[in-house]
């Protein structure tokens, strides 16, 4: 048995699974997503290349992919710092931050804000998607990748001692690459040895989710202790939701507070509102599922933060959950989805 069995791995240091409380399983407090820019539509470059004010806060809402500055969530760290306070003061205990290799993942920002605030971070271990993948990467064998990740949760991550506590989010796109499976294969492997908690950021089509889980489960992973992020943008019929569900990994909704009318990733799909994410959650309560569901808001992007007119980190606590509760999701169900299944996650076998 290894010191981390039964206990959660922070920034900090191991701690007990109930000192986590309430808890967003995927956001982000420092990173960059250069990787993801969209061109800005035809007349709108001048947008794209102003500041960001309040006066253009709508047109960021709908193109937030298409301002340089926008994806730079990393030039943000004392407004970070403010937001977590506020989120501890609205009941937040702990936040997963989900940037791997390819994002930018700066693990000593990461400790400073958790003693800063008091807030438990857990930091992800692996890598983002396939055009994120260094040639050095890519050369990779499935063997050497696994050593990395487990080397990243044993000792320490780019080359600081500070441990990461879940392994994700590891990128994938569609189809799937071979550098993203080597990766996905690497990561059951990682989690075989290290009984700890994985999470996966699908490729943006509806068969992506289900593809992941068969190459993780063929590899030996354990889909019990695997989050499926983004289902908000990925599955929207209900029975394909459920199909889905079978299989047996968490089930997370971790894009709230965001609402797009054309996404640029994939403009087939009508991006849900938070309403419609709160029907989705009481849908899947309904058909059995509470044991299962996590939740977020993914923060990825500067105009998403309380200093730019966005929502927050808060946003969940302060809005999301009295709408649960008013759709007839009770305050037992809400806590499990927010401390009890996070905690059940988190912590290593
Ligand atoms: C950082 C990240 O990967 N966020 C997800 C954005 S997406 O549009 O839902 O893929």
């Amino acid at each position: 048995m290894s010191e981390r069995s039964g206990k959660v791995q922070t920034v900090l240091g191991l701690i007990e699974p109930d000192q986590l409380g309430r808890t967003m399983t995927h956001e982000h407090l420092t990173m960059t997503f250069e990787c993801s820019h969209v061109p800005p539509a035809p007349g709108d470059e001048g947008l794209a290349a102003a500041p960001i004010e309040i006066k253009h806060l709508h047109w960021l809402q709908q193109n937030p992919y298409s301002h340089q500055e926008n994806l730079l969530l990393n030039q943000e760290i004392e407004a970070v710092k403010e937001e977590l306070l506020c989120y501890r003061k609205a009941g937040g205990g702990s936040i997963v931050e989900n940037t791997t290799t390819g994002i930018n993942r700066n693990l000593p920002v990461l400790r400073q804000l958790a003693k800063d605030t008091g807030v438990h971070v857990v930091a992800g271990a692996g890598y983002y998607v396939d055009v994120t993948h260094s040639d050095e990467t890519r050369k990779m064998t499935v063997e050497k990748l696994t050593d990395i990740i487990v080397s990243e949760v044993l000792h320490g991550a780019d080359g600081t001692e500070i441990r990461c506590g879940v392994i994700g989010e590891i990128g994938t796109g569609w189809p799937i690459t071979e550098s993203e499976k080597k990766v996905l294969r690497a990561t059951a492997h990682a989690q075989t040895q290290l009984g700890c908690p994985v999470i996966i950021h699908p490729g943006r089509d509806t068969a992506a989710p289900g593809e992941v889980i068969r190459i993780l489960q063929e590899a030996g992973g354990d889909i019990t202790k695997t989050v499926m992020s983004h289902l908000d943008r990925t599955i929207f019929d209900h029975q394909e939701l459920l199909e889905f569900a079978k299989m047996g990994s968490y089930l997370e909704y971790d894009l709230f507070g965001t609402d797009l009318l054309n996404y640029p990733f994939n403009l087939r799909v009508d991006m849900p509102s938070d309403s419609v994410r709160v029907q989705n959650l009481a849908f899947l309560i309904k058909e059995g599922y509470e044991d299962r569901i996590l939740i977020a808001h993914d923060i990825h992007t500067k105009h998403r933060l309380t200093k730019y007119g966005g929502h927050g980190y808060s946003h969940i606590l302060k809005n999301i959950v009295p709408k649960m509760l008013s759709r007839g999701i009770t305050q037992n169900q809400v806590d499990k989805i927010l401390i009890e299944n996070p905690k059940h996650w988190l912590t290593f076998k």
